[in-house]
This record gives structure tokens, C-alpha cells and sequence, in this order.
């Protein structure tokens, strides 16, 4: 066991602990972003650059922070974004995080994931593969599995280029292995490239599941998704892991937000290292958010425990900021309750 003597009091505390003490390749692949980074600093960034206007005397003594996503209840609204290899930051891999999405790079499969952690709610992210019988069948097993809704991510017709991970020549130790592509002799290069809008009604015609699209960033591809029927969006640049230069997502989240007028869910992910910038995030317009690498680093430090520890003091930091705002129920992504002022330094919160 690794020494676990910091006392951890903010997501800061794990990424330090997970810098320390994961084997260098591996905490360069989670760190790592496009070329120079920048879009992967600039998601952080901009939600430093959002400024709240809050309100006092409010009566905040009774706080209710749940919420609904897609009809299911959570405890407060902050999921689990999908990321790959959870076995490089801890052995169990995705079998401590099973509560939240699993996804097609995984190091463990649907089914060791389902029995982990059954009843909860899940989503599957999938990659659409070359070899469309091979996804086909991924997203079959989802559903028959119990998932309750299907991911597409739809920023990734190729890996972006990591800087870190070419120059540590990134692949999986022998002993770990893409479990769920196992048997359908896949490399795990075989994704395909030439998806387009149209896959959409591809993926619908197999399955029942509610379909989401995650890697969303403008008004125009936001359009088309409501226009091609999925249920939800997830406002995400992949971390700043794909294209280098492109909107940080907490900005790009306002033009979604008011492209799609409410008529599907929206969610963003990147940069999310605070309970404010949970807040700031749903009072854009977010129904909910994600936290990618916070949950790899709480992972690194002690599993689904340090897990669970990461969503705990994220969720005191959302409901003391809540209530600080003046705030004390989760607005469920309502964009029309909080009036977004066109200033230099977006005020936020001002009902
Ligand atoms: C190490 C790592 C692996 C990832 N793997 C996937 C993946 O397999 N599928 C996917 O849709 N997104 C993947 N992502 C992107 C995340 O889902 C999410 O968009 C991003 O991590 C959010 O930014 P954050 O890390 O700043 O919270 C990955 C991100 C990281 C950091
Ligand atoms: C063949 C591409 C696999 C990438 C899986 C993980 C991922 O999305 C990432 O950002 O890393």
C-alpha cells in the first residue's frame, strides 16, 4: 500500500497524490491533452473567469441538491464522465467506479461491471468500430445487460496527438487488456473514421436505449442532434484530449444550451474541479456535469473509496457554494431561471 498520510480537502489534494505516485506512463496518459495543451488549461481556466451574483438572506437552512437525468433520480448532479484503462490507476479498474458510465476502452467488461454493481444507474459510451457487427453487438449486450442509456462519442475519428504518450510510446501493460472488444479480433486502432449524422439512425435502429451524444460544442452540431433525435448532449472537448484550440466547454455550454431551447438534456464535462464550478455549470444551463480526471485521481488514492471520497467533497463544496449563492435547490438545468448577462465577466446566479 502507497503511504496515504495527506489529509485531502479539495480534488487538488488527489491529483497531487495521483502525480506522485502513479507509475510515470500512466499519469502522463490521464494528464495528457492535445498538442499544446491548451484547450485541455483553458477548460479549467474559463470557469475561473465566470463570476457569481449572489443573494442574501434566503433562508438556506433546508437544501435539496438532487435531481433528475433523463427521469432517474441522483444524489446531486455530478456523474462520472467515461474514461479509459480505470485498471492503470487501480487494479479493481472500472469495477469501483461500476456507478457511474462504462465505456468501450475499458479494462473491465460489461458484465463484470453489471454484476459489481447491479441496479445502479449506468450508461455505456461507445466508440462505433469498423466492424459495425462488433459494436452492434457491444451496444445489444449494454441494453440486455440492464445500461440505461447508450453514450456516443462522437469527437474521437481519430486520437488526438499526445504529446506524452508518443514520447513514452503509450500502450496497455500485457497483463491488462480492452476486455470488452476481447474475442471480436479487433485492433484497438479499428475505429471508424467515416461515422456520420446518419450512424445516428443506424444506432437507433438496434436499440431502445435512450442515445446521447457526447463531444458537442457548437450551436450548429447541437442542432443536428436534436434534429437526428437523441435525448441528450454532453458538452464535453474530451478533456482537451482531441482538438487543441477549440472552445473551452464551460463557454461552449451556453451557445448549446440556447440552440437547443430545452427540448433535449444537456450536460457538460471538462475542467470541473470545484463544487462553484458544479454550480456555475447548471446555472448555464447544464442539467448535470461529469468529472473525468478528478475520478481517475480519486481511484489512484484508494479506489472506489477515494472515489467516493472525491464526489463527497465535491458535493459539500456544491452545496456550501449553493447555499452561499443564496441558492437552495438544484435549478434542473432550467436555463430560463438565470439570467446570463452578455458583460465581459459572465454573472451568473441572478434570478
Ligand atoms: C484518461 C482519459 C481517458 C478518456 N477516455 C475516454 C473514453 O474512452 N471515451 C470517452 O468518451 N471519453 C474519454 N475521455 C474524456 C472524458 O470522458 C471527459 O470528456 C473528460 O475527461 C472531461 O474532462 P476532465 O478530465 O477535465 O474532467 C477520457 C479522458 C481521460 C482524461
Ligand atoms: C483507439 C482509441 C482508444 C481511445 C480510448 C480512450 C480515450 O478516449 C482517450 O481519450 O484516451
Amino acid at each position: 500500500l502507497l503511504p496515504r498520510t495527506m489529509s485531502m480537502v479539495c480534488l487538488s489534494d488527489f491529483e497531487a497524490y495521483a502525480k506522485k505516485y502513479l507509475p510515470k506512463i500512466a499519469w502522463d496518459y490521464f494528464a495528457a491533452g492535445a498538442d499544446d495543451c491548451s484547450t485541455r488549461d483553458e477548460n479549467i481556466l474559463a470557469y475561473k473567469r465566470i463570476r457569481f451574483r449572489p443573494h442574501m438572506l434566503r433562508d438556506v437552512s433546508v437544501m435539496d441538491i438532487r435531481t433528475k437525468i433523463l427521469g432517474s433520480e441522483i444524489s446531486f448532479p455530478v456523474g462520472i464522465a467515461p474514461t479509459g484503462f480505470h485498471q492503470l490507476a487501480w487494479p479493481d479498474g472500472e469495477k469501483s467506479t461500476a456507478r457511474g458510465t462504462l465505456l468501450t476502452y475499458s479494462t473491465c467488461s460489461l458484465e463484470e461491471i453489471s454484476e459489481a454493481a447491479p441496479g445502479g444507474l449506468r450508461w455505456f459510451q461507445l466508440y462505433i468500430h469498423r466492424n459495425r457487427a462488433a459494436s452492434q453487438q457491444l451496444v445489444q449486450r449494454a441494453e440486455a445487460l440492464g445500461f440505461q442509456a447508450l453514450i456516443l462519442t462522437a469527437d474521437l475519428p481519430y486520437t488526438g496527438k499526445r504529446r506524452d504518450d508518443v514520447r513514452n510510446g503509450f500502450r496497455l501493460p500485457p497483463h491488462m487488456k480492452v476486455k470488452n472488444l476481447e474475442g471480436y479480433g479487433l485492433p484497438p486502432n479499428s475505429l471508424d473514421p467515416s461515422v456520420t449524422w446518419n450512424d445516428i439512425y443506424w444506432l437507433r435502429s438496434l436499440t431502445r436505449l435512450p442515445i446521447i451524444i457526447k463531444g458537442i460544442l457548437t450551436r450548429e452540431d447541437a442542432e443536428l442532434a436534436v434534429k437526428h433525435g437523441v435525448q441528450g448532449i454532453i458538452v464535453s472537448n474530451h478533456g482537451g484530449r482531441q482538438l487543441d484550440e477549440g472552445p473551452a466547454t464551460i463557454d461552449a455550454l451556453v451557445e448549446v444550451v440556447e440552440a437547443v431551447r430545452g427540448r433535449v438534456e444537456v450536460y457538460v464535462d471538462g475542467g470541473i474541479r470545484k463544487g462553484s464550478d458544479v454550480l456555475k455549470a447548471l446555472a448555464l444551463g447544464a442539467k448535470c456535469v461529469f468529472i473525468g480526471r478528478p475520478a481517475l485521481w480519486g481511484l489512484a488514492y484508494k479506489g472506489e473509496e477515494g472515489l467516493q471520497e472525491v464526489l463527497r467533497i465535491l458535493q459539500d463544496e456544491f452545496r456550501l457554494s449553493m447555499a452561499l449563492a443564496g441558492e437552495y435547490f438544484v435549478c434542473n438545468g432550467c436555463y430560463r431561471c438565470f439570467c446570463m448577462q452578455a458583460c465581459k465577466i459572465r454573472s451568473v446566479m441572478d434570478r
